[in-house]
């Protein structure tokens, strides 16, 4: 029988609205830990160098709560992967930022940047850490994150919801092809896929469909959700939906 797709789940906005009022409510640990009593199948968690959301002692406290693997988002700085080897999360994801962005634009540059991503994940590989890269659906891309040797990619999947939300749905479906045909060419190199970015019930299932893709990570939609029906109820929906398309 094919392997359940697994649900990460990104608790960084709890953070955002913890600290528009600067104080220590509402806690990202005790939502970790929610999602992990709902059957979150890991956490995820992005350390942006601006701290906008989560914190350094965040990811310290969740650690420590949690038993399920955290997903340790960053960017690839010195800075960040001494955090990272001081921890050793499960997984580190590394993604591209830009402090003027609202959210995550497009997916890192790694073609371009091989020779310093292949030293950089080198000491994280070493330190017991899943590498994964959070890339855009381009074959350039994802050759070149097989090429270095990272075990995992992320797919973006922000234009696709991007694009359905729009109801432009002939780019959207355009889009949705390059996912499809990414995580095939990603699969057939041998690289475990996973995606992310936008997702919500409207647009998960033809993504919770495609056979390659191994786990989705969700986090805007779920805590916004969560704030109408509390996290496990949003949790259990989605978890339905993805079932769902994979014919479970
Ligand atoms: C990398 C990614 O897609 C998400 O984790 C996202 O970065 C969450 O953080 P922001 O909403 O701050 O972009
Ligand atoms: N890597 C994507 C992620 O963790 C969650 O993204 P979003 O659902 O908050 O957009």
């Amino acid at each position: 029988m094919a392997e359940r797709l697994r649900l990460g789940v990104n608790i960084d906005h709890v953070a955002t609205l913890r600290n528009a009022r600067g104080g220590a409510l509402p806690d990202p640990v005790r939502a970790a830990m929610a999602a992990q009593g709902a059957g979150a199948d890991g956490i995820t968690a992005h350390l942006r160098e601006d701290r906008r959301h989560i914190r350094d002692d965040d990811i310290a406290a969740i650690l420590k709560a949690i038993e399920i693997p955290l997903n340790f988002e960053m960017a690839a700085t010195e800075e960040m992967q001494a955090i990272a080897l001081m921890h050793r999360p499960h997984a580190v994801c590394l993604v591209p930022e830009r402090r003027e962005e609202r959210t995550t634009e497009g997916g890192l540059e790694v073609a371009a940047d091989q020779n310093r991503l292949a030293s950089f994940i080198g000491p994280l590989a070493d330190a017991g850490c899943r590498v994964s890269l959070f890339i855009a659906p381009d074959p350039a891309q994802i050759e070149a994150a097989s090429r270095i040797g990272a075990p995992v990619i992320e797919l973006h999947a922000g234009a696709y919801c991007d694009l359905d939300a729009e109801g432009a749905y002939e780019a959207r479906d355009a889009e949705f092809n390059r996912l499809a045909d990414g995580a095939k060419h990603a699969a057939d190199l041998g690289l475990e896929v996973h995606m992310g970015h936008g997702l919500s019930y409207t647009n998960v299932t033809p993504i919770a469909a495609l056979p390659e893709v191994r786990e989705l990570n969700i986090g805007h939609f779920l805590i916004g959700e969560a704030v109408f029906v509390g996290l496990p109820a949003a949790m259990a929906e989605m978890r339905r939906l993805m079932d769902e398309a994979r014919g479970g």
